[in-house]
């Protein structure tokens, strides 16, 4: 099997309207709406051909990503979405040999993020840090010997995610490029989004 074949994605999305709050100062509630979905149309369609499938985690938000597989949101927040999704994916018959946990607010992903998420050594877990090194925009775990992984998305998650690893006594890579960087949480990241708007807004 290829990589590319042995290899998912779980896509988190909040709620229709409930997402980017951060950003509620400078933008409306329809502006942040249509960048929350600028934003996952972006990053499924720079997945897609990479992968063998993308699961969204999270409510129905209006037919956005409506081709692809759903699971609903268990509530209770990121860590306990991801452990829903990543434990119904594993117990499927064809579940996956790795598992890419991808956000929906990464608006410079380009493929070969997705290729270096995916094509690491088999028993390592890749771990992708926001561009101020504390946070996590992704996670890349071997599946079946990451299915115990504790996601610990929140304050410090990269520290955090490395230490699970070493918990599990897998080895861990390091990804950093410009495109995994950069999620969209606060006014000074905008920039980087310039892209996903529209002339006319
Ligand atoms: N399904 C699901 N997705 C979530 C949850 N919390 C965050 N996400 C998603 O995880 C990704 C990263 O989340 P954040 O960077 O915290 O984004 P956000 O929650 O939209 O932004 P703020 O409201 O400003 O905190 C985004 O794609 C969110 O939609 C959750 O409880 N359930
Ligand atoms: O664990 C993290 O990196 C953060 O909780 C992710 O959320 P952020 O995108 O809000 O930093």
């Amino acid at each position: 099997m290829t990589l590319a074949a042995a290899t998912w994605v779980l896509i988190p999305v909040k709620a229709r309207g409930a997402g980017k709050t951060r950003l509620a100062a400078l933008l409306s509630a329809a502006e942040r709406e249509s960048l929350v979905e600028a934003m996952l149309e972006h990053v499924v369609d720079v997945t897609q051909a990479q992968v063998a499938r993308i699961v969204i985690i999270g409510p129905e938000r209006g037919g956005i990503a409506a081709h692809l597989e759903r699971f609903e949101d268990p509530g209770g927040g990121l860590n306990a979405a991801l452990e829903h999704g990543r434990r119904g994916i594993a117990s499927r018959s064809d579940a996956p040999e790795r598992l890419i946990v991808l956000p929906a607010d990464l608006p410079c992903l380009v493929p070969d993020d997705v290729a270096r998420l995916r094509d690491l050594a088999a028993g390592a877990v890749g771990i992708a840090p926001d561009r101020h090194g504390h946070g996590t925009n992704a996670l890349s775990l071997p599946l079946p010997a990451a299915a115990r992984f504790r996601f610990r998305f929140g304050p410090d998650s990269a520290a955090l995610h490395r230490l699970e690893a070493e918990i599990l006594r897998l080895s861990v890579v390091t990804i950093t490029t410009p495109g995994l960087e950069k999620d969209i949480d606060e006014h000074s990241d905008l920039a980087d989004a310039a892209h996903m708007f529209s002339p006319a807004s």
